[in-house]
């Protein structure tokens, strides 16, 4: 059998074949394509017309290698949505999560139910952008006019088959499935005047979705496709498709965000995890990914794009590698490098208001970048472990960040721990081996995780002895600093 995994991300699309052949896991990037969102009167959208082109697109190469039948899985970013009509078109273009209408949708939201509740209800941090504040800021005519909320990747398997339904780990990032009943939580969904049968019936990763309706596309040479819904959150398949092993290993998915955390058996709710804004978005097989988001490659996606010469990101690391040291600290976590109008200027801004050295060359910028991600990864591990009582023994980096040698590095430096670099395509692996699970020719995670061992190059880098606490507190301080300079107050 031939697998295609469809997996698209904030700042790229790809289509990945896979198969198993003396044992092991061999796959193919068949068709690339770029993603991004555009901005019409002050509104961020996605087009998802593009996006559906790009996968017939890539399944016509999949027909064009000689594959006339496949199974094909999609996954992509999380908590964006499409409202349907009751003749299953669209009310409206797909919002982008970078949209800044949710600003202050978090303090509104909150003065109706507490944080705290909100929280023991979900376990999912509070992100300005999760669906739950999205929908509560929603055009509430056309929310009205719903006949159907379906998450961004359920809709293109919506548009590929005609079935539609919501897949349990990117319904997770909404935050509004609860953690207890495992399903829609009625009080939040009520909170936004949302009725429960507005969303499809929820489906666990796995689940055959449809046969591929090829009469709807005739201008395609299309391949017999069978659509199964895999973990239809591109983070859900990337921890997947990652080689952990043992106890006590971390993931951080590294591409435009970061995200990093563990994979749990239940839920970690408590205080402690609330005040650091860690989340329980629902893995596969019904285990959680307790996970925190970290600001990631978009920032150096941002500085790419507002520079006059054109860099590759392999120059990026170069440039870095050539300036030497910490010369500035910055929380990138910060809301003001979410969506800036000029990343560059934001970065050089935020360093005069601290008193910091402003980086200006290319080299500058990327060496204060990467620093400064792996100083805000190492935190996040000591908060990891203060929160799970866990020692963690291994982090594991994948996605395109994996390729950056260079942070991976910095990384394994200042979080003092072995850090294992790939696969880089880990999200589309997860994707795949989530379809050979589900037509048994995988037996289970564990073997799936021995196989990708088996098949992928995977980098090990080890900590080298350095101050590292002397670093991550002068972060601290400065952004400290920050906070009652923008704030006035601790
Ligand atoms: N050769 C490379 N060297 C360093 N970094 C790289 C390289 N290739 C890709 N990257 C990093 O990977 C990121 C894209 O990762 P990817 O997982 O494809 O993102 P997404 O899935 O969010 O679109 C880029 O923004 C870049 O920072
Ligand atoms: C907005 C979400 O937090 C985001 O989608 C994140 O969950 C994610 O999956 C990002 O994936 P990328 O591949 O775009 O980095
Ligand atoms: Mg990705």
């Amino acid at each position: 059998m031939i697998y295609v995994a469809v997996d698209i991300g904030a700042s790229s699309g790809r289509l990945v074949l896979g198969g198993i052949k003396d044992n092991k896991l061999k796959i193919k990037e068949i068709h690339r394509f770029s993603n991004g969102f555009t901005v019409k009167d002050g509104t961020c959208y996605w087009d998802i017309d593009y996006l559906l082109n790009e996968i017939l697109k890539g399944l016509q190469v999949v027909k064009s290698l000689g594959y006339d039948q496949c199974t094909v899985g999609i996954d992509t970013w999380a908590v964006d949505y499409v409202l349907l009509d009751q003749k299953g078109k669209r009310l409206r273009e797909v919002v982008s999560y970078r949209d800044g209408r949710t600003k202050q949708t978090i303090e509104k939201v909150t003065k109706l139910v507490s944080k705290e509740k909100i929280y023991k209800k979900t376990g999912i941090q509070f992100l300005p952008f999760n669906t739950i504040y999205q929908l509560y800021e929603e055009d509430q005519e056309k929310l009205k006019n719903t006949n159907q909320i379906l998450m961004v990747p359920d809709y293109l398997g919506y548009c590929l088959t005609g079935v539609a339904v919501t897949e349990v780990t990117n319904a997770s990032t909404t935050q509004l499935l609860n953690l207890n009943s495992r399903t829609f939580d009625d009080e939040l969904l009520d909170l936004i005047s949302v009725k429960r049968e507005q969303f499809a019936r929820l489906v666990e990763p796995g689940t055959e979705l449809g046969m591929l309706k090829k009469e709807w596309f005739s201008s395609f040479d299309l391949p017999n496709c069978k659509v199964i819904t895999v973990a239809t959150h591109d983070t859900a398949s990337a921890v997947i498709g990652t080689p952990g092993f043992g106890e006590n290993w971390a993931y951080l998915s590294s591409g435009t965000w970061s995200l990093l955390g563990i994979e749990s058996a239940v839920p970690i709710v408590n205080e402690l995890a609330l005040q650091h804004n860690y989340t329980n978005e629902w893995g596969a097989f019904q285990t959680i990914r307790f996970l925190k988001n970290i600001i990631g490659m978009w920032i150096i996606q941002e500085v790419r794009r507002h520079l006059e010469q054109d860099y590759d990101f392999a120059q990026f690391v170069e440039e870095a590698k050539k300036v030497k040291g910490f010369h500035q600290f910055i929380n990138f976590n910060d809301e003001r490098f979410m969506n800036p109008a000029n990343m560059i200027d934001e970065i050089q801004t935020y360093c005069k208001e601290t008193n910091q050295k402003v980086p200006e060359t290319v080299g500058e910028l990327a060496n204060c970048i990467y620093n400064n991600l792996a100083i805000i990864y190492a935190i996040a591990i000591e908060e990891l472990e203060e929160i799970t009582g866990k020692t963690i023994d291994q982090l594991h980096i994948v996605g395109g960040g994996a390729y950056n040698e260079h942070l991976n590095q910095l990384t394994a430096d200042l979080s003092g721990k072995v850090v294992y670099a790939g696969p880089t395509e880990a999200t589309a692996i997860g994707n795949l081996i989530m379809q050979m699970i589900a037509t048994k020719e995988v037996k289970d995670l564990e073997a799936a995780r021995q196989l990708i061992r088996d098949s992928f190059e995977i980098k090990k880098y080890t900590p080298n002895e350095i101050n590292r606490q002397a670093i991550i507190q002068k972060f601290k301080e400065v952004v400290l600093y920050d906070h009652v300079r923008s704030t006035g107050s601790l």
